[in-house]
């Protein structure tokens, strides 16, 4: 699997994640879906989220774009990009900040595409601030459209979404949301709904167009293999919190967390045994609405003892300059 350079510890970010806690409150009690998150989206780079279903990434993603479900609430921290918390911002705020810095790319196309409205419509639409003509406009609908290599451009712009396929919807939703020149592109596993041929297709096109736009990317997986594709820097979470983050090269070469050896082992892309199951972490999530004392994971993890129990690993420093929330990478344990 090919891994990108990381980025220097010297850089500064566009995005700097500190602290941030979101709960939701439902009838059943408060679900503390992310606890303290510490991470950075450098500029002009990629980073990948990754983790099982239920550990808190689409909150994450959505906290950065700022469309938390109505019983989400910021419990704590902030998420810092120039002088904006868009952790605090106000709905007048993110209608300045939305579609301009930050955009969206959604798991399914539709959520983000007006069915009832034509593909050229709904770019004119986008582009509502820029003082331009609409036949400017309009080519400029087409242009983006050839930057996700739709074929035959200007034919489209009179289709419906529901005449396209779901990879050329989605290669749409890429185009409209870099259309509006994002400084942060967040993209919540958005090839889920296509087939393996059409999921690198759009990770390559993803690629390009990134290093080409020079925006930085948050990109929420659950495919080990794509994330080690497209990212520069990769967070794992686990129960709400990050347990790992670095290069991707360190996660993928170097993992240090058991958590993130054991999504490794499960990933399909490294299981050289042919196997009619796919082996699957022991264990479950544990119950967010009480969040374990100590490590989130030591009930999955093997390698677990009294200290996981006790006390709250922060996150240490790796081995190979990644961070890791296990007492294992605790320097004082090597000490000991
Ligand atoms: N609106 C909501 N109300 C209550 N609980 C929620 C809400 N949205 C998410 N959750 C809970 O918050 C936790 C984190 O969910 P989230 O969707 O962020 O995880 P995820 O890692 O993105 O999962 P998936 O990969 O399945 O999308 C889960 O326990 C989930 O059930």
């Amino acid at each position: 699997m090919a891994t990108h350079a990381t980025a220097t510890a010297t850089e500064e970010p566009l995005v700097a994640v500190e602290g941030l806690s979101v709960d939701f409150d439902t009838p059943r009690g408060t679900i503390q879906a992310l606890r303290d998150i510490d991470l950075t989206v450098p500029k002009g780079k990629v980073l990948g989220i990754v983790g099982e279903s239920g550990c808190g990434k689409s909150t994450l993603a959505y906290s950065l774009i700022g469309l938390l479900a109505e019983n989400a609430r910021v419990a704590g921290g902030a998420i810092r990009m120039g002088e904006h918390d868009l952790a605090r911002l106000g709905a007048a705020g993110w209608r300045d900040l939305r579609g301009t810095r930050v955009a969206m790319i959604f798991q399914d196309p539709m959520t983000a595409l007006n069915p009832v409205t034509t593909i050229g419509q709904q770019m004119l639409d986008i582009q509502y601030r820029d003082r331009i003509s609409r036949s400017e406009k309009r080519a400029r609908a087409v242009e983006f459209l050839e930057q996700v290599q739709i074929p035959d451009a200007a034919s489209k712009l009179d289709a419906y979404p529901h005449q396209l396929s779901g990879g050329m919807r989605q290669r749409v939703c890429i185009a409209m949301a870099l259309l509006t020149q994002p400084d942060l592109l967040i993209a919540d596993e958005p090839t889920t709904a296509l087939d393996a041929t059409l999921e690198m297709q759009i990770v390559a096109l993803l690629r390009e167009l990134q290093q080409k736009f020079g925006c930085s990317v948050v990109f929420v997986s659950h495919h080990l293999g794509t994330v080690a594709e497209l990212c520069d820097d990769v967070a794992v979470m686990y129960a709400g919190e990050v347990v790992e983050r670095g290069s991707a090269r360190s996660l993928f070469h170097d993992p240090q967390h058991p958590y993130t050896q054991a999504l490794l082992d499960c990933d399909p892309a490294r299981i050289k045994i042919a196997t009619r199951t796919l082996p699957t972490i022991p264990g479950t999530l544990p119950d967010l609405r009480q969040p374990p004392r100590g490590c989130a994971f030591r009930a999955r993890c093997p390698h677990a003892w009294g200290r996981c129990e006790r006390e709250h690993p922060p996150l240490y420093p790796g081995a190979a300059g990644q961070r890791v929330r296990c007492h294992l990478s605790d320097p004082a344990e090597d000490a000991a």
